[in-house]
């Protein structure tokens, strides 16, 4: 028998139970489908897991770094992998069953467990279930993609999932990857205490981003012995007796590399293609992401695109903020926008790179007259004082209107540094706004003021 409601939400992961709790607060009916985890990615395999486990890391580096501080230690330092999952694991389900309590005592809210699929533009089954909505919206997320390389269907392989219940510490660990999930979990288990290669097909890591910030955290992995190959094609997974090996060929360096477990962290695709998306008519384009209008309806009036699945963001924060434009268009007749969002983004490793509105590269590309400053870590008192200076902060501004176009701060403190930046663009306010503010001293945003006191003309014949 089919069971109607006044929404229905496919996917409790960022955006999907907060709708959930919105739309039934202003008296709807919702349906609320997940087929495995409350929480989705980022509670259970995403930014919850691998930010504990990065504290666990950050623990025994500077447990090893104590004579830095005076601190004397005379045993090495061992890092009790059971103990670290235990930990994280522990973190994890206390979230999930959060979201799944919530869900599931919400006033109006009937969850269903199960893969939820389109029969019709209205209609969703879920296993012998049909459920009917006016309104659908969906926020299935995504998974870890797997590249087609050779030997990918004879080698083990672990992925940024399964990565997390591995209980043993790989002596060497390859990461096929050298972006977000790659470098993370690269410096994460070097501090563990593995050997660790990361193998990544462009000429530099973090290939998408400026090329000084790229340099700065090359430098920073291999000042903790994280080895890299770069520019590597051709790769190739292979058995190797006992061990595991990435084939490759790099512009210099041995045409192999041997470990004894592989990470692929090459990218994420989209949980679409079992979602019966053309039975409801919805369009997607050739990687699966469901195509949306600038307010996330898709091409099926009554059917919305929310989170990793729209390809319009891929954080926690971009799946959230979908969450709150859907809501606050449908409910409160607003009209928001997602090209009203700024971009920013952490990359967690330690020190953070942060980011907000466009990189460098981007305002050279776009040929408008600009201005740039930027100061070192070194000059910076509080991460003296704390001893961690590696790293550097820029900013862009725009040489007409004096706004700020973009910012990145690769250092201690400097994903919570980067949001006096990022409240300033949002304000639309010009720069002197914020190197006229007077900040706490000693923390790494008062130096932000002192580094736009001096900000100097940006060379734009360099693209
Ligand atoms: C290792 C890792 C670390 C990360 N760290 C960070 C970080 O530090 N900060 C950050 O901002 N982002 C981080 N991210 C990204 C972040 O996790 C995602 O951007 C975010 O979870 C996307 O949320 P979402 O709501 O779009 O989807 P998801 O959280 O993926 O949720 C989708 C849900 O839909 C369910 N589902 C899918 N298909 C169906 C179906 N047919 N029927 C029913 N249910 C279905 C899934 O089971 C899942 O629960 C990380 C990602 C990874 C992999
Ligand atoms: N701190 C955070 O917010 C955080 C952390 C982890 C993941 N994430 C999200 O998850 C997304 C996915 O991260 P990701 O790092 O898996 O993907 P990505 O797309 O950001 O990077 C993939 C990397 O792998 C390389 N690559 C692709 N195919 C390859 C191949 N065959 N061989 C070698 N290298 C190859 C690419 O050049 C790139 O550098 C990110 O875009 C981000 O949005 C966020």
């Amino acid at each position: 028998m089919r069971q109607d409601f006044d929404a229905i939400i496919i996917g409790a992961g960022q955006a999907g139970p907060s709708l959930a709790g919105r739309l039934t607060q202003a008296g709807w009916t919702v349906a609320m489908v997940e087929r495995k985890l409350f929480g989705g990615t980022c509670v259970n395999v995403g930014c919850t897991p691998t930010k504990a486990m990065v504290a666990s890391a950050h623990a025994a580096h500077i447990a090893r770094r104590g004579s830095d501080f005076g601190v004397v230690r005379k045993e090495p330092v061992v890092v009790d992998m059971k103990q670290v999952l235990a930990r994280k694991n522990a973190i994890v389900m206390k979230s999930r069953t959060g979201v799944e309590g919530w869900l599931r005592g919400m006033e109006r809210c009937t969850v269903f467990t199960g893969a939820a699929r389109f029969e019709s533009p209205k209609e969703i089954r879920v296993g012998d279930q049909v459920l009917y909505a006016k309104n659908i919206f969906l926020n299935v997320g995504a998974r870890p993609s797997i590249p087609d390389m050779p030997g990918v269907r004879e080698v083990p392989f672990l992925t940024s999932t399964t990565i997390l219940d591995l209980e043993e510490l790989p002596k060497h660990l390859i990461v096929v990857g050298g972006s977000y999930v790659g470098l993370e979990f690269a410096q994460m288990y070097r501090r563990f205490g593995a050997e660790v290669t990361v193998v990544e097909r462009k000429s530099r890591l973090i290939p998408n981003e400026d090329e000084d910030l790229s340099s700065a955290v090359q430098e920073i992995l291999q000042s903790e012995g994280i080895q890299l190959r770069l520019d590597a094609n051709c790769i190739r997974l292979e058995n190797d007796g006992g061990e595991v090996a990435v084939g490759l060929d790099c512009l210099e360096g041995h045409p192999q590399v041997v470990g004894s477990r592989i990470l692929l962290a090459a990218g994420r695709r989209p949980n679409t293609d079992d979602l019966g998306l053309t039975a409801a008519g919805v369009k997607a384009n050739e990687h699966g992401y469901i195509t949306v209008d600038d307010q996330l309806q898709t091409s099926v009036p009554g059917i919305w695109a929310i989170g990793d699945c729209n390809g319009r963001g891929a954080f926690t924060h971009t799946s959230y903020n979908d969450f709150e434009i859907v809501a606050d268009n449908l409910l409160d007749k607003a009209s928001r926008r997602v090209s009203d969002r700024i971009p920013v983004s952490a990359l967690y490793i330690d020190p953070p790179l942060a980011q907000v509105g466009l990189t460098e590269t981007q305002v050279r590309q776009s040929g408008r007259a600009a201005l740039i400053g930027t100061r070192p870590m070194t000059k910076i008192g509080r991460a003296v004082e704390k001893g961690e200076t590696q790293g550097f902060m820029k900013v862009l501004v725009d040489a007409e209107n004096k706004k700020i176009l973009g910012a990145a701060i690769l250092g201690t403190g400097g994903d919570e540094a980067i949001h006096c930046i990022l409240s300033t663009m949002y304000a639309g306010a010009p720069y002197t706004t914020l190197s006229h503010a007077v900040h706490i001293h000693p923390t790494v945003s008062e130096l932000i003021p002192t580094m736009l006191q001096s900000i100097k003309p940006l060379d734009t014949s360099v693209k």
